[in-house]
């Protein structure tokens, strides 16, 4: 019998981040998902498929540590009690440099970190295993479709800009969910607006409702807009020095973006979906 990788059976629930396109800020809105879920209560694992640039470890300010091999599989990253991080970024020599690999390589390195890195357990399960993905429909995405395939994912939240939101690429990513069955749990639109570091008024720079817009059109759920905040960006920078010994976790609670996130996770939560195990 077809069955989903045993590192899987601990997982209530899996949700995928997808962009159309590189430099919307999925792997923000990943990381600010798994520090939303987290403040809820909620364990949470992260794994990192980005395999060209890994830059989750560095959003998480844990770049420096190292994965650990068990007899059961790598040990994922503890960024915090109950906030686990595994990605390709720990595992290669140099961090400055991107992997170039070709289509097989990746396909066998996506597997492996689907099969071998052990998320939660039996007393422990995780609640939450989120995947950041890389940009567009790619190797990568194959080969994770190919992986879950048994494995019952929630489904996928589609991330896109004001800017983004009239081109092709979103749409290819949504009729990639469709032919491998992930369910789009909704569309964010990041970089909506700009919040001032002065007044916090927040100012619309590009058109915006255009993902709202995008969901009506498609039928899908549209889950919110997040603006630019820089003092999200100054979170992340400060993470290593000047930040009084507080952790991201703590860092994050104080940002102006933690109630929208609030919002968006909310209308995911209220979904109710069953857990896995
Ligand atoms: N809402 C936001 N407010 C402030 N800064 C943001 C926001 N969203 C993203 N950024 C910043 O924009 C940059 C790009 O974001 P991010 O790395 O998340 O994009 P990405 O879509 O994952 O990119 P890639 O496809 O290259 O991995 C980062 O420096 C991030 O901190
Ligand atoms: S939003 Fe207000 S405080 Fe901020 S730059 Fe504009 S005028 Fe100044």
């Amino acid at each position: 019998m077809e069955a989903p990788p045993k590192s899987l059976n601990h997982v209530k629930h899996i949700v995928l981040i997808l962009s159309g396109k590189g430099g919307v800020g999925k792997s923000s809105v990943t990381t600010q998902t798994a520090l939303t879920l987290h403040a809820q209560g909620y364990s949470v694992g992260v794994l990192d498929i980005d395999l060209t640039g890994p830059s989750l470890p560095r959003m998480f300010g844990v770049e420096e540590r190292q994965v650990h091999q068990s007899t059961n599989g790598w040990i994922p990253v503890q960024v915090c009690p109950k906030l686990y991080l595994m990605s390709l970024g720990f595992l290669i020599s140099n961090r400055n440099n991107s992997v170039v690999w070709r289509g097989p390589k990746k396909t066998a390195m996506i597997k492996q970190f689907l099969q071998d890195v052990c998320w939660g357990s039996e007393s422990e399960p995780l609640d939450y295993l989120l995947i950041d993905t890389p940009p567009g429909t790619s190797d990568e995405h194959i080969a994770i479709a190919e992986e879950l395939r048994w494995a019952n994912p929630d489904g996928a939240i589609i991330v896109t800009t004001p800017q983004q939101v009239s081109t092709a690429d979103v749409r290819k990513e949504i009729n990639f969910c469709n032919k491998v069955n992930f369910e789009v749990l909704g569309i964010v639109e990041n970089m909506s607006g700009f919040i001032c570091p002065y007044c916090a008024e927040c100012t619309n720079i590009f058109s915006s409702g255009g993902g709202k817009q995008l969901s009506e059109s498609l039928a899908l759920p549209y889950l919110g807009n997040i603006p630019i905040d820089p003092s999200f960006v100054e979170l992340i920078e400060l993470q290593d020095n000047n930040t009084k010994g507080k952790s991201l976790v703590e860092l994050y609670d104080k940002c102006s973006l933690k109630p929208i996130m609030n919002e968006i996770i909310g209308k995911i939560l209220q979904k109710n979906l069953p857990s896995r195990i």
